[in-house]
């Protein structure tokens, strides 16, 4: 681990005490020696100790496979880089990287707050906060309820083919591989993305490769639920064609999914958007229904959810029970608190917890996401939320000057890989209120170790960061993502 004392004075800490680690372009390297392998997906030192005799062998296998069989190695070596562990050492792998984490985060905070400073009493295994064990994933294989495969040119050079990149667009070696082989895949995804290959190459207008270089069918995703209903949303760049002939295109790829051969994927609903950027939402470029139901449910903690084809969901479904009833544990939320429940999502979390609180306040970006939220509270009755469409950073300082002062507030957060933007984390930290704060990171050595350090720093008026800080006191790793080295960790900080 990066000596934390080193990197603060390297960044200038010391020698201007208003300037904290985050004040630099580059926040400090954190991903060094181990967070580096961890995270970056190389995971080779590790396999090659743990199964010296098993890589001989698979060393010796390689003279006989064939070229098609080591392209599809490689690519589950760089997607799901811990396939050739046994569970148990994937876990022992993942918690070890989260334990990093934790302490790296520590030691911020400790050199941060001096030796009198705020943080809890030692505890076990060299940490001030407990880390309890890793929480296992219900599934270890096919678990995946959403996949999104992209279309270029295979291994053989054929421009119509559906998988995942190998490579990368910097140094111009991008193949796309089939990927039914993959651990996290499960069989129905697959299937979908075959009939989708079956479908191009039938059709008569090209794939889209290169936005600037024409073309026009472009991604699939496909999500599935516990009752095996199949939504597929197929992306599709319009180029200069008129409505006459995108329109002659929706009704080929509904035929060949209706009455076609790709009858057999037996689809729920099939979405069509057209799309000139890399991700459009709903707002941008409406997804448009060719067939079926319009949205996707899943049973999820003695609630129906609703889905839409534009809203987040966990992509691990029995996985996200056991984080959600992590989470709900942890925040100790009791009828006379409120929980605001902030980048909610389908607002899961929230409406899950609604019973045990006197109300739920959640926040989110994705409108379809927040329409979802209010039909799924109304279908269960669920009458104590109020979900508020938009920016967290724009909504939560409004919202939490709006909210009367008797009642505690215990807030959920749950942002995207980026973490939460600097004024939510001065709108938390700023906010009395609020004594209890659990946050769930998938990427928390990425940028939401900021966010952290932000939550628990000591007061600083140039950051606006003026409200007692917060004292990290329990970590949950639990596993959504098996065969990678990703994690849900789950947070609580009180104060
Ligand atoms: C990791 S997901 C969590 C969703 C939800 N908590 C769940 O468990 O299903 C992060 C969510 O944050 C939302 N989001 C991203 N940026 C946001 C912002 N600036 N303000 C509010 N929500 C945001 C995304 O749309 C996404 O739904």
């Amino acid at each position: 681990m990066p000596n934390p004392r080193l990197l603060l004075s390297r960044v200038g800490f010391f020698s201007n005490p208003r300037l904290l680690p985050w004040d630099t372009a580059k926040p400090p390297d954190l991903s060094q020696s181990f967070l580096g392998r961890a995270h970056e997906g190389n995971f080779t030192g590790v396999i090659v100790t743990k199964h010296p005799r098993q890589h001989k062998y698979q060393k010796k296998q390689r003279h006989f496979i064939s070229l098609h069989d080591s392209w599809q190695e490689r690519l589950a070596d760089v997607v799901t880089p811990l396939w050739r562990l046994s569970y148990e050492e994937q876990l022992k792998v993942k918690f070890e990287a989260q334990k990093k984490i934790v302490q790296t985060l520590e030691s911020y905070l400790q050199v941060l707050h001096g030796v009198s400073g705020t943080v809890a009493a030692p505890h076990s295994e060299g940490l001030h906060c407990h880390l309890h064990p890793i929480i296992p994933s219900p599934i270890i294989d096919g678990y995946r309820n959403k996949s999104t495969f992209s279309v270029n040119r295979g291994p053989d050079g054929n421009p119509k083919t559906v998988g995942y990149y190998l490579g990368t667009w910097r140094d111009g070696n991008i193949v796309c591989v089939p990927c039914s082989h993959l651990k996290n895949i499960p069989e129905k995804h697959s299937q979908v993305a075959q009939y989708y290959e079956v479908f191009l190459r039938q059709s008569s207008v090209e794939p889209c490769l290169l936005f600037h270089e024409g073309g026009h069918w472009r991604e699939l995703t496909v999500r599935t639920n516990s009752q095996g209903h199949t939504m597929a949303i197929i992306t599709f760049h319009p180029q200069g064609l008129s409505q006459e002939e995108l329109c002659a295109q929706k009704v080929t790829l509904k035929d060949f999914f209706t009455q076609g051969p790709g009858a057999v994927c037996e689809l729920t609903s099939l979405y069509f958007q057209e799309s000139t950027m890399t991700r459009c939402s709903h707002q941008q470029s409406p997804y448009q229904l060719l067939f079926g139901e319009p949205h996707i449910f899943e049973d999820l903690l003695g609630l129906k959810i609703r889905i839409s084809p534009d809203a987040f969901f966990q992509i691990n479904t029995a996985g996200a029970e056991l984080l959600y009833q992590t989470i709900g544990e942890l925040s100790g939320v009791n009828s006379n608190s409120i929980l605001l429940d902030i980048c909610c999502g389908t607002g899961v979390i929230g409406l899950s917890l609604a019973q045990c609180a006197s109300q739920v306040l959640g926040v989110e970006l994705v409108e379809q996401a927040v329409d979802d939220a209010r039909w799924t509270a109304a279908f269960n009755g669920v009458t104590n939320c109020e979900f508020h469409a938009g920016r967290a950073e724009k909504i939560l300082p409004q919202l939490l000057r709006s909210q009367k002062d008797e009642k505690l507030i215990v807030a959920v957060v749950n942002p995207a890989r980026a973490g939460l933007h600097h004024q939510v984390v001065q709108a938390i930290r700023n906010c009395g209120a609020i004594r209890t704060l659990v946050f769930v990171s998938c990427k928390p050595h990425g940028e939401s170790m900021r966010n952290f350090i932000e939550l628990c720093c000591p007061p600083n008026s140039a950051k606006k960061l003026l409200g007692e800080p917060f004292v990290l006191r329990q970590a949950v790793p639990v596993d959504l993502f098996p065969h990678t080295p990703h994690c849900e960790l789950v947070l609580l900080f009180t104060r």
